[in-house]
């Protein structure tokens, strides 16, 4: 179980997250749904341990942030490293040392160059690779799908697929909806930094009919086409 207790966060006066409080049951995969802004990000930077928060968040898992991979929305990659030396120092972080990069590296990446001449979504597949490196029980992921093209998007679906069916905890934040109902155990809408509404399986086709009429229909009536 992963307990989140009266969650909040601050930047200056600007409330970000609002005193959330919810019970994640572990192996199970969860998707955060929301407008830009609505705090997703920084919902999984309190969990991943990035930012400072007041209220709790607690797990069976101990020390949760010590089992817990983040792909950030944005990966960061230090000047001058190459793809295998950022995948070996992320594996070495969790004393994965002996990583068969040529099997491990599915997307086909040219590891010899440096990551930070990658486009964006090879920039995406390799922090993906690095994260599922380090074989961790919690996984975030922000946003996997941003930028990769159409087969690795199916691929990245079928890991996250897989993790699922292991046993892992996952928690993905995509504006792309139907990657989440494809993969998700439970969907969580969240506005203005608050957990509004929690979606089973069986409430996808409500989730996506309230999505619409919110987020499409009232804006675009609003442009007098
Ligand atoms: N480091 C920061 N300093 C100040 N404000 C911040 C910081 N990080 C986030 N914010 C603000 O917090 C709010 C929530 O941002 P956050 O990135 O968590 O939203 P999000 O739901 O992930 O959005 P998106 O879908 O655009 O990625 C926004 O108003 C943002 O401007």
């Amino acid at each position: 179980m992963i307990r989140i207790n009266k969650l909040s966060k601050n930047f200056g006066n600007k409330e970000v997250l609002k005193s959330i409080s919810h019970d994640f049951e572990l192996g199970k995969v969860y998707g955060i749904v929301g407008e830009n802004g609505a705090g997703k990000t920084t919902f999984f930077r309190c969990m991943a341990g990035l930012e400072t928060h007041a209220g709790d968040i607690t797990s069976s898992i101990k020390p949760l942030k010590d089992s817990l991979g983040y792909l950030q929305t944005e990966p960061y990659f230090f000047p001058r490293i190459t793809g295998k030396e950022y995948l070996q120092l992320f594996a070495n972080s969790h004393d994965e040392t002996e990583v068969d990069f040529a099997k491990q590296n599915i997307f086909d990446l040219p590891l010899t160059k440096y990551a930070e001449d990658y486009s964006t979504g090879m920039k995406k597949k390799l922090a993906l690779l690095a994260v599922l490196l380090q074989k961790n029980e919690v996984i975030i992921l922000d946003e996997p799908f941003n930028g990769v093209d159409i087969h690795s998007n199916l691929v990245i679906k079928e890991i996250i697929d897989k993790l699922g069916k292991s046993g892992k905890t996952i928690f993905i934040c995509s504006h792309i909806f139907s990657t989440l109902t494809d993969v998700c155990d439970e969907i969580i809408f969240m506005d203005e930094g608050v957990f509004k509404k929690v979606y089973q399986l069986s409430d996808y086709t409500q989730l996506e009919e309230e999505m619409k009429k919110k987020t499409i229909l009232e804006s675009v009536d609003r442009l007098d086409l």
